[in-house]
């Protein structure tokens, strides 16, 4: 809806009225073409203004009109008619003026924002463009890079910047609504022609061909497949080389293109399951909308490694007081280094004072005593941790969430070295880890909804993607990277080789494959893990085949390349070889080949061809299934939690939606029928096997994903 009165005898003020965003709807379409004809068509009103309600001006086109029968006034003509029209219309923008809603505003004759107000074209974010003539109006306004940056990036600019790029003409501190009706009395009266935007020619840098070259490769190299972008700059390069009209037909071309294709199917799926995660709901009926979390102000972290001083960083960053305790006095001097820097860095990209002294350090941790959270990032040794949870149950006063960084280990079990079980979750971040946007918060059996309520608020206050999942061995994200990686050493042994693998994964979207992931994050890791799940042992326990432990077939390669002190990066070697320790760039090793060559050889296998398909397909399907036992588990309440975790922490391309949407897209049928295909050629691969609740779904037509819940409470009834 669009609201219409009169105000200052000959000012029409049009304000959009669709809570909470003011999403352009097909009423509020309706109602803009109504109001503008009834303003236009008043004698006694000389300019218009058009605002939103409650403090927004418009967050673009209703998102969740995208996949349903769209009726109502298209918006191209409609901005047509606005820019057309013989008054001064002038948008009076708060807020944000984003997608549409900024397209909207271009339309318009002027625009005065308000100085805390964010502008841009996020569609590329959602898998489109601005096709209400944002990509033919913007470069001629502001030029083609400083158009070509925003529509390709979808980024939202200050109002200063925004200012500063000629996107507005004016910026104020006060009511942006006043400000607006009275630069709308001003210009009335006054010639329209030089304020209509599509009239502009376009500034036709002298460099046109290389500047689009030059964008278009860097654009292709971010998008890792995402088309979005490509269409983007093709729009922009007609708004640069075609005349206004041609260039509208070309972006509504582009459009059609993009809005029917999975990829924006995919990236809108995101949009809206990124906001259902924080609506979490646990088996036994707590929920996120009756349960209060507590106010942290004051929080500790224990262990100032890796992981100890990101936490740090973004929980100072946050506004919290912390207390960093480190039991190494070499540690604690490195750590506050490198605290100090990150913080420094951190604050001089977003202009602001770090926030050095929020922070003090200790070596002793009777220091945390007071504090209202504690956030335990010890080694990963259950030993270890048990004493720190018996410390810290006995220091803390009365009240204290415990939360632990385990990246596997089971919550429950160190919430049961504490009298207060109820106040321990995990708080597992992803490295580094006043980064990374993800957050899982793992709740035991005996966890409060209160302490999930107080993890998940402090997770979105440090700006995370936070998910709240149950408690088991590598919770959701490390449990489900298990299959995928144990594909990937099954695949070397059957002829494939680290290349190869990776680049099929690349290809697929990911910033790296498992095997150059593997070597970035330490070899040793999952060495350490394995030794201690018993599965390790160098040379086969006695009595069984060198390849199947505990009953299953196991590859030991990781294994061997760790006996050999190859662990990745940080030693030069791994499943590549680097210049030096701690480079980056990966190289093929000939070491490697004929290492796996004669582990081949060793154990009788004969190298056989294995193409990208398979690669893709073993290795996601493996993870996929376990997803699905995830959500058959209850570990997961919903397919969405899972596929955020893994777009925001394992970097799955956000083009395909996440694990879960993805297997939707393929078809669950398919999935099921390679998966068993698989199977059958490995059977003694337990995560090739299709769980139950996969053939629940398949039996049960395939349901699309929103409807899967339904599926999975059934079964669980049935259990
Ligand atoms: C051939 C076909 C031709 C079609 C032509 C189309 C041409 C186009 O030009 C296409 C477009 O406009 S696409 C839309 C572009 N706009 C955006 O991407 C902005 C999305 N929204 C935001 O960034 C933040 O919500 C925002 C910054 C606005 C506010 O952030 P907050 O943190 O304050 O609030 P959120 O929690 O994000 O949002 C509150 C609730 O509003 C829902 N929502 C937000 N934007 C929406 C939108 N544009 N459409 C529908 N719903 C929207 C959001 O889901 C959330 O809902 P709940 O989770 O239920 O509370
Ligand atoms: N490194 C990673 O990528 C991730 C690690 N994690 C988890 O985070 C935890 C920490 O891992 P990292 O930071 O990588 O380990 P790290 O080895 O870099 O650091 C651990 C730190 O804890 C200190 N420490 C040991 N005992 C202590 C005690 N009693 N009191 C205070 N400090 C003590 C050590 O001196 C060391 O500085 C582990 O549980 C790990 O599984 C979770 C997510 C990702």
């Amino acid at each position: 809806m669009a609201k219409y009165s009169r105000v200052s005898g000959s000012v029409g003020l049009i304000t959009l009225q669709n809570p909470p965003v003011n999403a352009l709807s097909a009423a509020v379409r309706q109602g803009i073409v109504d109001t503008v004809e009834r303003a236009l068509s008043d004698p006694k009103v000389k300019s218009v203004v058009i605002c939103g309600q409650n403090g927004i001006f418009c967050g673009g086109a209703d998102i969740k009109e995208f996949g349903s029968n769209m009726s109502g006034p298209p918006l191209v003509p409609m901005i047509h008619a606005i820019e057309a029209a013989n008054k001064p219309v002038v948008a009076a923008i708060e807020g944000s003026a984003l997608g549409g809603g900024l397209e909207l505003a271009l339309g318009c004759h002027y625009r005065i924002a308000h100085s805390k107000a964010r502008l841009g074209l996020p569609e590329v974010t959602l898998g489109l463009l601005p096709a209400a003539g944002g990509t033919q109006r913007l470069p001629r306004l502001i030029g083609v890079p400083a158009a070509l940056d925003l529509i390709t990036t979808g980024r939202h600019v200050t109002a200063a910047e925004a200012l500063q790029l000629g996107v507005v003409d004016q910026v104020t501190d006060h009511s942006t609504v006043d400000a607006a009706v009275k630069f709308a009395q001003s210009v009335a009266g006054k010639p329209l022609d030089a304020r209509r935007i599509s009239t502009y020619p376009c500034p036709r840098p002298s460099d046109l061909d290389a500047l689009f070259e030059g964008v278009m490769e860097k654009v292709r190299q971010s998008a890792r497949g995402a088309i979005a972008p490509v269409a983007c700059v093709q729009a922009v390069r007609a708004a640069a080389t075609q005349p206004y009209t041609q260039g509208m037909e070309r972006e509504k071309e582009l459009m059609a293109t993009l809005f029917t294709s999975g990829q924006a199917r995919a990236l809108q799926y995101c949009f809206f399951a990124q906001r259902a995660v924080s609506r979490w709901s646990m088996p036994n009926g707590a929920r996120w909308d009756t349960s209060k979390p507590r106010p942290v102000h004051k929080a500790a972290v224990i262990g100032l490694g890796t992981m100890g001083r990101g936490i740090t960083v973004a929980l100072a960053q946050t506004g919290l007081s912390v207390i960093a305790v480190e039991t190494q006095e070499k540690q604690l001097m490195e750590a506050k280094q490198a605290v100090s820097g990150m913080l420094e860095r951190g604050a001089k990209r977003r202009g602001v004072a770090p926030a050095l002294d929020r922070i003090s350090y200790s070596r002793d941790i009777q220091a945390v005593a007071d504090v209202d959270l504690v956030i335990e990032a010890v080694f990963e040794d259950m030993g270890l941790k048990k004493k720190v949870f018996q410390q810290l149950a006995s220091i803390c006063r009365p009240g204290t969430f415990l939360c632990t960084n385990t990246s596997a280990l089971d919550v429950d079990h160190l919430a049961s070295q504490t009298h207060n079980p109820e106040l321990v979750v995990g708080m597992h971040f992803f490295a580094p880890a006043h980064v990374m946007k993800l957050l899982e918060v793992v709740y035991g059996p005996r966890s409060s909804p209160q302490a999930v309520a107080t993890a998940m608020q402090l997770g979105k206050k440090m700006g995370k993607i936070s998910v709240a999942v149950g408690n088991c061995p590598g919770f959701v994200g490390n449990r489900m990277l298990k299959p995928y990686m144990e594909q990937a050493f099954f695949l070397l042994e059957e002829g494939a080789t680290p290349e190869l693998v990776d680049r099929a994964l690349e290809e697929f979207g990911f910033p790296m494959g498992v095997f150059r992931m593997s070597d970035l994050s330490g070899l040793d890791v999952g060495w350490r893990v394995r030794k201690g799940d018993g599965l390790s042992e160098p040379g086969a326990p006695s009595g069984q085949p060198a390849r199947i432990r505990q009953g299953r077939r196991y590859s030991p390669l990781g294994d061997l390349l760790c006996e050999q002190g190859r662990f990745g990066q940080k030693t030069g070697r791994g499943w590549y070889q680097y210049n030096k320790p701690g480079s980056r760039v990966a190289r093929s090793d000939p070491w490697l080949h004929s290492f796996l060559e004669g582990y081949r050889a060793r154990h009788g296998l004969v190298a056989r061809r294995i193409d990208n398909q398979e690669v893709l397909e073993r290795c996601l399907y493996a993870l996929i299934n376990e997803g699905f036992r995830i959500l058959e588990d209850g570990i997961a309440a919903g397919p969405e939690d899972i596929d955020m975790i893994y777009v925001f922490g394992y970097g799955w391309p956000r083009h395909r939606g996440g694990p879960m949407f993805y297997a939707g897209m393929v078809g669950l049928g398919k999935v099921l029928e390679r998966l068993e295909h698989y199977h059958q050629a490995h059977p003694d691969v337990p995560y090739l096997k299709p769980c139950s609740l996969l053939w629940r779904l398949v039996a049960s037509g395939s349901p699309p994903l929103h409807k899967w819940r339904e599926v999975i409470k059934k079964l669980h009834s049935q259990l």
